[in-house]
């Protein structure tokens, strides 16, 4: 199974009249989920804990500068493959980041209103816990996709979704 992170730093915008929230979302320009919007992020790498993967791949991506101890744990996602576990995912936010976002190989970054999240780009699960995680809520889902590799062209057939429950997992 694969263990890997997303990561979405936040910013507020506008006015103290009219301030506007926004997110850093990527569009993914390789692997998988190619040409969907996402949070920066990726797969775990040997000794890595999750935290120091988000820092990593959210530098890697867009050259954000993050300090791991910022990072506020949001979820834990569970993807399912015909019945497998595929990939158990951790979702961090934060407010606090240093640079500004570049484009790179892997992604070119995109500061969206949180109000306008383009759902109908991302994966099809996003729509169903990315909102409540924006909001500051924490979620455990679990999300099931049927019809063999690769993931993001199988079909995604159902979810469970659990709103601010402890996250169980050690997460240091
Ligand atoms: N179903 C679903 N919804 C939302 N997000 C995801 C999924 N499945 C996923 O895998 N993901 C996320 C989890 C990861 O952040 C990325 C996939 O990471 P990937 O690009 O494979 O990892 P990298 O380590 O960056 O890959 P390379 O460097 O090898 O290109 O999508």
């Amino acid at each position: 199974m694969i263990e890997a992170t997303l990561c979405f730093p936040r910013r507020t915008r506008g006015t103290e009249s009219d301030p506007t929230e926004e997110v850093l979302l990527i569009e993914k320009r390789r692997g998988l989920g190619d040409g969907w919007y996402n949070g920066p992020g990726g797969k775990l790498e040997d000794g890595e804990t999750p935290r120091e993967c988000a820092v990593r791949e959210t530098r890697e991506e867009v050259g954000l500068e993050i300090d791991p101890e910022t990072l506020e744990k949001a979820g834990e996602l569970t993807f399912l493959l015909d019945g497998e576990r595929h990939t158990f995912c951790h979702v961090y936010r934060t407010r606090s980041f240093s640079g500004e976002p570049t484009t790179t190989e892997e992604a070119r970054p995109e500061w969206v209103p949180v109000d306008d999240v383009p759902y109908d780009q991302m994966w099809e699960d996003d729509q169903f816990w990315l909102p409540g995680v924006l909001e500051g809520e924490t979620v455990v889902g679990e999300f099931r996709f049927e019809g063999g590799q690769p993931l993001d062209e199988a079909e995604f057939v159902g979810h469970d979704l659990e709103w601010n429950e402890h996250l169980e997992t050690t997460d240091t």
